[in-house]
């Protein structure tokens, strides 16, 4: 920042405070982990999973912090450091993050995606057409961050506030009118996103998923209407009325409520006419438009993005042609094709729900007497309760599967593969394989299929590594599949 603001001018929005010291001290950056406090830093304690951040008031105080957020005063208060007390320092450091950046959320016109699945896919979408049709646009996604061509490495699926005002105040200076971002339930339970403002929301779909972190489904379903609470009046919530929490989502919202659905009236009513490996042909509002992108949940998908496009103001003929030119983004069914007519499908299924629509899109673009095979795991230090129904669903809709690791991080890669075998039904014993080794999964999936056959490799999508034990090894499962396919040609 060029001006460093005053700690004053930053708390207008920050409800309850009590200041303690002298408020008009300049702030020159906002830090949430304490061994990265400088001199002249505002540190934020928080509570944390792990660890409670009040513990590290002294040290970020001895670093040269010259202010403290917190929510409770040190035993030890010093006289030349300013500490603004509140109830939760989650919340206020939303809105002091917001002030900080000069709020670059109401420079831009920001729309929000939540929801279980589908989040990165329609954020991406979004960016792509108004990049079309000639905007200036930035993206906030798991898979990346991207302001017009520049791309940034993204650490979460919706950054801390911090990072994120950060991000936004970027892009609205190289002048972005519209910015398209994730918004994932911890971000909204962290407060990650406090203090935005949203030109719309879109809800997408909601299923079992972070139970590992949110305890209860409902309190998930809570984080993720948080997000349609929070909107202003002047925005619109669209949200899928096909999926059974679409109105519970949007019943205290102040936005105004748009609707799709492919089963239902609504504002954006869509119709399958057909769909192929191809290609998708659809009815939205009564235009028939062709896609590239196929697959049910995609056509959902589409439909979100064709009703915020057009919420946001955009012609509806315009919007449609350009998005039946759109591709699918990385590793979002993403469609490999052998030599020999094997059909290889990369996609980033991690969830129950992801996997049974992936699946189910593949069963109805079968032709005939393809063998459909299915390379899968789950990640370590994650939702568990996951792991027996991925195997499950994987084994009702393949001929063939295998059951590999996804990211063990901490936990040991057999003892995850014995909570998936758990779901394996004990008549689909014989057509199921573990082998704990990806690349060696893969390799078999591909050199035994024969060709036509489509084999699907779930759960890591875009992902270019393998997470054991905090190390992140290279691994891709695109680029497992080229060996194989190389291989089958001979090479
Ligand atoms: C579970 C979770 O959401 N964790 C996030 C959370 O960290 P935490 O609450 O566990 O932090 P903690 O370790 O308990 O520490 C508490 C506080 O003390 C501070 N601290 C800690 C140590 C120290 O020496 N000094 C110090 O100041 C920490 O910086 C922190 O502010 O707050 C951190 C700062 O914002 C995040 O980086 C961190 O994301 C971790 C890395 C993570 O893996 N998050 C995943 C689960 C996540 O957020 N995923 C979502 C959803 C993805 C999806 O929908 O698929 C996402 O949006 O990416
Ligand atoms: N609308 C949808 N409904 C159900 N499943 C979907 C939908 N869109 C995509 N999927 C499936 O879910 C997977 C993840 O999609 P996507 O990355 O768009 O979701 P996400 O919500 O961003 O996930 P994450 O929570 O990991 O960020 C896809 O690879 C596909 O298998
Ligand atoms: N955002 C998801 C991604 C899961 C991807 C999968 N490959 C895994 O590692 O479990 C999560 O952190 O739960
Ligand atoms: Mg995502």
């Amino acid at each position: 920042m060029e001006n460093n603001p005053i700690l004053s001018s930053l708390l207008g929005e920050v409800k309850g405070a009590i200041i303690h010291g002298y408020a008009d001290v300049t702030v020159k950056n906002i830090i949430l982990d304490s061994r990265k406090v400088l001199p002249g830093s505002l540190f934020v304690a928080l509570r944390g999973t792990q660890v409670d951040g009040h513990q590290f008031i002294t040290t970020a105080a001895d670093l040269g912090a010259v202010a403290i957020l917190c929510e409770e005063l040190p035993e030890h208060v010093r006289e030349d450091i300013t500490y603004i007390q509140v109830e939760d320092s989650a919340a206020a450091m939303g809105h002091i993050a917001a002030a900080f950046y000069g709020h670059p959320s109401k420079k831009v016109k920001l729309v929000g995606v939540t929801g279980t699945n589908g989040k990165t896919s329609v954020a991406t979408f979004l960016f792509q057409l108004f990049r079309a049709l000639g905007y200036r646009s930035g993206l906030l996604s798991t898979v990346q961050n991207q302001i017009e061509d520049e791309v940034i490495p993204s650490t979460h699926t919706t950054p801390d506030a911090v990072a994120l005002n950060a991000l936004l105040a970027q892009m609205a200076a190289r002048n972005c009118s519209h910015v398209f971002m994730e918004v994932s339930s911890h971000s909204v339970a962290q407060h990650r996103i406090t203090g935005l403002h949203f030109a719309g929301g879109i809800f997408t779909n909601i299923t079992h998923d972070h139970l590992d972190f949110h305890k209860t489904f409902d309190n998930y379903i809570k984080a993720k209407k948080g997000f349609f609470d929070a909107l202003p009046k002047s925005a619109f919530a669209l949200v899928n009325i096909d999926d059974r929490r679409g109105t519970v989502m949007v019943q205290n919202t102040k936005a105004r409520v748009e609707t799709y659905s492919l089963q239902t009236l609504a504002t954006f009513k869509g119709k399958i006419i057909s769909d192929t490996l191809a290609g998708m042909h659809m009815d939205i509002n009564s235009q028939e438009v062709w896609f590239r992108v196929i697959g049910r949940f995609n056509a959902y998908n589409l439909l979100a993005v064709y009703g915020a496009a057009v919420l946001l103001g955009e012609k509806e003929e315009a919007v449609l042609t350009e998005l039946s030119n759109l591709k699918s983004p990385p590793g979002r069914f993403e469609q490999f094709h052998s030599a020999d007519l094997i059909v290889g499908i990369v996609d980033y299924a991690h969830t129950p729900d992801a996997l049974e629509n992936v699946l189910e899109t593949i069963t109805h673009l079968r032709n005939g007497n393809e063998q459909v095979v299915t390379v899968v795991g789950c990640g370590g230090n994650r939702d568990a309760e996951k792991r027996p129904k991925m195997a499950e669903i994987a084994c009702r809709y393949s001929n063939r599967v295998i059951l590999t690791s996804d990211n063990p991080r901490f936990e040991d890669p057999m003892d995850i593969l014995d909570q998936m075998r758990k779901g394996v039904p004990p008549l689909d014993y014989k057509k199921t394989t573990v082998i704990e080794d990806r690349h060696e999964a893969i390799l078999k999936a591909g050199l035994e299929a024969q060709p036509g056959d489509i084999i699907l490799i779930a759960g890591k999508g875009h992902e270019n590594y393998q997470d054991v034990k905090g190390v992140k090894h290279h691994f891709d499962d695109k680029e497992v599949l080229m060996e194989v396919f190389a291989k089958r040609a001979g090479n």
